[in-house]
C-alpha cells in the first residue's frame, strides 16, 4: 500500500495492535516544561512507578521564567515553585534540565531542533500543543496533556488514533516581505481554525521546498492553529544540513546512515490523502490579525470584513465579539491605528532569521515614543548568536528591551504582560482573548511587520 510520510512514521512505530483498539506507538523523544510536567511526576512517585527511558526524556524551563534577569527568585511565587519542582524533579529521576543558568535554556520548541534532539523520522511528544513544530524536520510531532505526560514517563509510548492526511501544496511567486509567518496566517485564513481537525497536515511545494529550516518551523508550529494534530514537511537536504553537527544530532559513521534512511522519508506518489489543498501565494501581502483567532486575519492594505459579508452564524457572532473585545470597527482600515506594544518572541518566530529581519528593519532608526517594544529570544543560544553578530546593539540602539529567552509575553505567565486594553503587534501564535493579559488586545504579525509598527507606532502598509 502507499503511504503518506505521517503513515510511514506511525506505522514504524506502532508496538502493539489488536482490534477495537488504538495502536500504541513507541516514543522516540518526550519534551517536558514547568507548567505541564508537575502532575504528572506526582503520578508517577504516588503509583511507585519509574521513569522507563530518562535518556529520552529532556527538560527547559520556558514558560514562567523572568526575562529580565536569570534569577529565579525574581520570578513570581508561583513561577518559582513550578521551577523549583521542576529542578527537583528532574534530579530525581535523571532527566537532563536546561535551567537558568544553562546556555542552551529556551523555548521547547526552539531548544528542541537547535540541540539536534528533533530528528526525522522521529516521534516527539511535549505536554504543549505547538510541538508540531518540530515536524518541520519530518518528525511526527504532536502535543500531549498531561495524563499522557505520565503515560509516556512510565512506558515510552502513547495510544494513539490514527489521523487523516491532508496535503497542503503551497507554491507561486512570494511577494517582497512575505515571510512564512505571512503564508501560514494566510493558509489559516483560507482553511479556518478547524479545518485540519482530525488531520496531519503535510505541508509541500516550491515555496515550503525553498524554506530555511526556521521558516519551515514557523509554518508547523502554526498548524495547530488549524485545528490540525500536529503538521509535517518532508526532511531534505536543508534538513540534513541544519542538523549536521548539532550537539546530540548522530555524528561520524552513523550520519551517513541516517542520511541514508531519512532520504526516504517522503510520501509516496500515489500515496491517499483524504484533502489536498492548493495554496497560490503570489497576491499575498503582509498579514495582520483583527481578532481573537489567528483566523480573523487580513492583508495590511485591506479593510477588517463586514459582518454580513461573513458565511456563517458562528462566524459572524465570533467577529461581532472580537471586534468589540479589540476595540474595532467592522469595514475599517487597521493602517493608522496606533499601537503601545511590540513583542518579539514566541516558538512561532524568536529565532535567529527573524532577529536578523528585525535588525534589517530597525538599524539605525529609532522605534516610536509610544511604543514600548521587547525582543526575547528563543534560546539562551540564539541570545548569543544575535549577541556576536552585534544585533542586540542595534536593538538596544533603536530602543528595544533586548530580554532573556523564555516564553514571555507569548502567554504573560511572567511579569511581561499588556496593560488592559493595551494593543500590541506581536509575532506569537495565538491571539485568544486575555492571552497576553487581562484585555490585552493581540494582533499576530510577521517579525519585519512588528519592526515596522516599531518604527512608525501605528500599522503601517509598507510596500
Ligand atoms: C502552557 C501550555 C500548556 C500551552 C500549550 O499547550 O500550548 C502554552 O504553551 C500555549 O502556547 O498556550
Ligand atoms: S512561546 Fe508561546 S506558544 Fe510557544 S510554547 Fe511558549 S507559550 Fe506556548
Amino acid at each position: 500500500m502507499k503511504k503518506t510520510l505521517y503513515q510511514k512514521i506511525f506505522d514504524r512505530h506502532v508496538v502493539h495492535e489488536c482490534d477495537n483498539e488504538l495502536p500504541i506507538i513507541y516514543i522516540d523523544l518526550h519534551l517536558i516544561h514547568e507548567v505541564t510536567s508537575p502532575q504528572a511526576f506526582d503520578g508517577l512517585r504516588y503509583k511507585k512507578r519509574n521513569l522507563r527511558s530518562p535518556n529520552k526524556t529532556f527538560a527547559t524551563m520556558d514558560h514562567n521564567v523572568p526575562t529580565n534577569s536569570r534569577n529565579m527568585y525574581d520570578a513570581t511565587p508561583m513561577a518559582k515553585i513550578q521551577m523549583e519542582t521542576l529542578i527537583n524533579n528532574c534530579k530525581n529521576f535523571n532527566i537532563p534540565l536546561f535551567d537558568l543558568q544553562n546556555i542552551s535554556q529556551g523555548i521547547v520548541h526552539v531548544v528542541g531542533p537547535e540541540q539536534g534532539l528533533t530528528l526525522p523520522g522521529t516521534t516527539i511528544v511535549c505536554g504543549d500543543s505547538h510541538t508540531s513544530t518540530h515536524g518541520a524536520f519530518g518528525a511526527l510531532a504532536f502535543g500531549i496533556g498531561t495524563s499522557e505526560v505520565e503515560h509516556v514517563f512510565a512506558t515510552q509510548t502513547l495510544r494513539q488514533a490514527r489521523m487523516k492526511n491532508m496535503r497542503v501544496f503551497v507554491y507561486g511567486q512570494k511577494n517582497n516581505n512575505i515571510f512564512a509567518k505571512d503564508i501560514i496566517l494566510y493558509i489559516i485564513k483560507k482553511l479556518g481554525t478547524s479545518g485540519g481537525t482530525g488531520y496531519v497536515v503535510e505541508f509541500t511545494g516550491p515555496i515550503i521546498k525553498s524554506m530555511s529550516m526556521e521558516e519551515r518551523m514557523t509554518i508547523c508550529n502554526m498548524a495547530i492553529e488549524l485545528g490540525a494534530k500536529s503538521g509535517i514537511i518532508e526532511p531534505d537536504q536543508t534538513t540534513f544540513t541544519y542538523l549536521k553537527n548539532k550537539n546530540f544530532s548522530p555524528k561520524n559513521n552513523s550520519w551517513n546512515k541516517y542520511i541514508h534512511y531519512w532520504s526516504s522519508l517522503k510520501s509516496d506518489n500515489q500515496a491517499c490523502f483524504n484533502r489536498n489543498i492548493s495554496i497560490n501565494i503570489s497576491n499575498i501581502k503582509p498579514q495582520v490579525t483583527w481578532g481573537t483567532n489567528p483566523s480573523q486575519v487580513i492583508s495590511i492594505q485591506n479593510k477588517i470584513p463586514k459582518i454580513n459579508t461573513l458565511k456563517t452564524k458562528i462566524e459572524k457572532e465570533d467577529a461581532l465579539n472580537a471586534l468589540d473585545y479589540m476595540g474595532l470597527k467592522e469595514n475599517s482600515y487597521l493602517i493608522n491605528i496606533p499601537v503601545d506594544k511590540v513583542f518579539i518572541g514566541s516558538c512561532t518566530n524568536s529565532r535567529i532569521e527573524d532577529l536578523r529581519i528585525v535588525a534589517s528593519v530597525v538599524k539605525n532608526k529609532i522605534i516610536s515614543k509610544n511604543i514600548k517594544a521587547y525582543i526575547v529570544p528563543g534560546s539562551g543560544l540564539v541570545k548569543k548568536q544575535a549577541e556576536k553578530e552585534g544585533l542586540d546593539k542595534i536593538f538596544i540602539k533603536s530602543g528595544f528591551q533586548w530580554r532573556h529567552s523564555g516564553c514571555s509575553m507569548c502567554l504573560g505567565m511572567n511579569d511581561d504582560q499588556l496593560k488592559p486594553y493595551e494593543r500590541c503587534a506581536s509575532t506569537s501564535n495565538r491571539n485568544f482573548e486575555g492571552r497576553q493579559g487581562k484585555n490585552g488586545r493581540t494582533h499576530l504579525v510577521s517579525p519585519w511587520m512588528a519592526a515596522n509598527i516599531a518604527l512608525y507606532g501605528k500599522f503601517i502598509n509598507i510596500n
